[in-house]
């Protein structure tokens, strides 16, 4: 039996679009045969024109219903699930109402803006039995399976070091003058840490912590950072921070730290040429060998393990690609993971559980009081304003 899940698409901008081209390509193209997605409702704050505009630019069947306000679609009874795609800063505000009207939820990353926000649409989801997902994309590609499956079964060693650059080699100050302003408003949580620097941690957090058996992971024990502002806004254009993990493996009893190097900017790039001739954007280094990511860390697209060499023995490098089938942008994987942790009556996913999302954000908030950046307390209030 294939189990359908019905999608309401909230915010139709960039992001939306991608999500819901991918929603829409045939499960069968990347061998899912268990879960199918039906796009039922698109809804846009600018008016039903654009939601309709919106739905025959992705090519949405003429059923899907066209809202011009968020509130009509999260009462809409065909609606089972939605993908929230507004600003971060707005993500706590439209999560929570979309819990409150007892719909599922997969929310675009960051999640929220800060932990304390996090807490509340967690707290919520348990109360109201509802699924919430933390959308951070390329945790569900199989290229990232693969890689934790890799470490998990111990082929580098116990990983000690990580090293993860975000940075897409924008001019902020085009940025700024352009329609992706988003991206440096202060006023809509902009900044590269939250924007992309998420992605250098959560590759930091997917091969130090979450390979880890459950109750081995330990939260950070130290982080340092540093953070060059962009002076029209105040917000983070480049930043740079070392998360310490304290490891099972102390040294004559002292205890011993891992620690990933996480950098994130918008006028540097981690990979200029877009081809990788600068090298591996991730570098996860362990005591038998490495794995060197290739590709922007968010979409990544191929990878390499390296054994350690010991010796005289011949060392063989094994090269993974990674491609994203039927030409989708590699969103349908988060999609296929929501639809399956619904089906069973899950509220949270294993490959993306609140606790670590929680933590995630606060690592963020760190860097971000170190830094002292901090929003408007309209985007980082806890308070739900209707
Ligand atoms: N996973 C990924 O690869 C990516 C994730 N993202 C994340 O997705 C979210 C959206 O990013 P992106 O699609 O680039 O942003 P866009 O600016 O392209 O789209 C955001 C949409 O949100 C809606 N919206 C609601 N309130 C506001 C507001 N006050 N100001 C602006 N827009 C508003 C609008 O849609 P409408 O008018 O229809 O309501 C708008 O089109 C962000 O949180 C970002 O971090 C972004 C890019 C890539
Ligand atoms: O989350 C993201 O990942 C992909 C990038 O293109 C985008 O700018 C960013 O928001």
């Amino acid at each position: 039996m294939v189990f359908q899940l019905k999608w309401g698409i909230l915010a139709t901008g960039w992001i939306a679009e991608k999500f819901t081209v991918d929603l829409l390509i045939d499960p069968t193209t990347r061998d899912v045969k268990d879960v199918s997605h039906v796009v039922a409702a698109i809804a846009s704050s600018s008016g039903r024109t654009r939601a309709e505009t919106f739905r025959i630019k992705v090519k949405a069947p003429s059923d899907c219903a066209c809202y011009g306000t968020y509130d009509a679609l999260v009462n809409d009874k065909n609606v089972d699930i939605i993908y929230i795609a507004s600003p971060h800063s707005h993500h706590f505000q439209h999560t929570l109402e979309c819990l409150y009207a007892g719909k599922h939820v997969v929310c675009e990353k960051p999640i929220t803006v800060n932990a304390a926000q996090a807490r509340i649409l967690y707290q919520v989801a348990k109360e109201r039995n509802l699924f919430l997902l933390d959308a951070v994309w390329t945790r569900y590609f199989p290229l990232s399976i693969q890689i934790r499956d890799i470490i998990s079964n111990g082929e580098i060693g116990e990983v000690l070091r990580v090293i993860a650059d975000t940075s897409m080699g924008e001019d902020v100050d085009d940025l700024w003058l352009e329609q992706k302003r988003r991206k440096v408003n202060l006023d809509l949580a902009g900044g590269a840490l939250l924007e992309i620097g998420i992605y250098s941690i959560t590759w930091i957090f997917q091969t130090m912590y979450h390979t880890l058996p459950v109750d081995k992971r330990q939260p950070p024990s130290k982080i340092m950072s540093h953070m060059v502002k962009y002076p029209k806004t105040g917000v983070d254009e480049d930043t740079t921070f070392i998360i310490s993990f304290p490891t099972t493996t102390p040294i004559n009893e002292l205890s011993r730290t891992s620690h990933g190097v996480g950098m994130t900017a918008f006028p540097l790039a981690s990979d200029p040429d877009q081809r990788g001739s600068a090298g591996p954007t991730v570098r996860i280094q362990g005591t038998r060998g490495e794995i060197q990511v290739f590709g922007m860390a968010f979409q990544p697209d191929r990878y390499k393990v390296i054994p350690l060499k010991i010796g005289d023995q011949s060392v063989e490098i094994r090269e993974i690609s990674c491609p994203f089938p039927a030409g989708g942008h590699g969103m349908f994987y988060e999609a296929d993971e929501a639809a399956r942790c619904v089906r069973d009556g899950l509220l949270e996913s294993e490959v993306m559980p609140w606790k670590e999302s929680v933590l995630i954000m606060e690592v963020m908030d760190n860097i971000r009081g170190q830094c002292d950046l901090r929003y408007p307390e309209s985007v980082e209030t806890t308070a739900f304003e209707r």
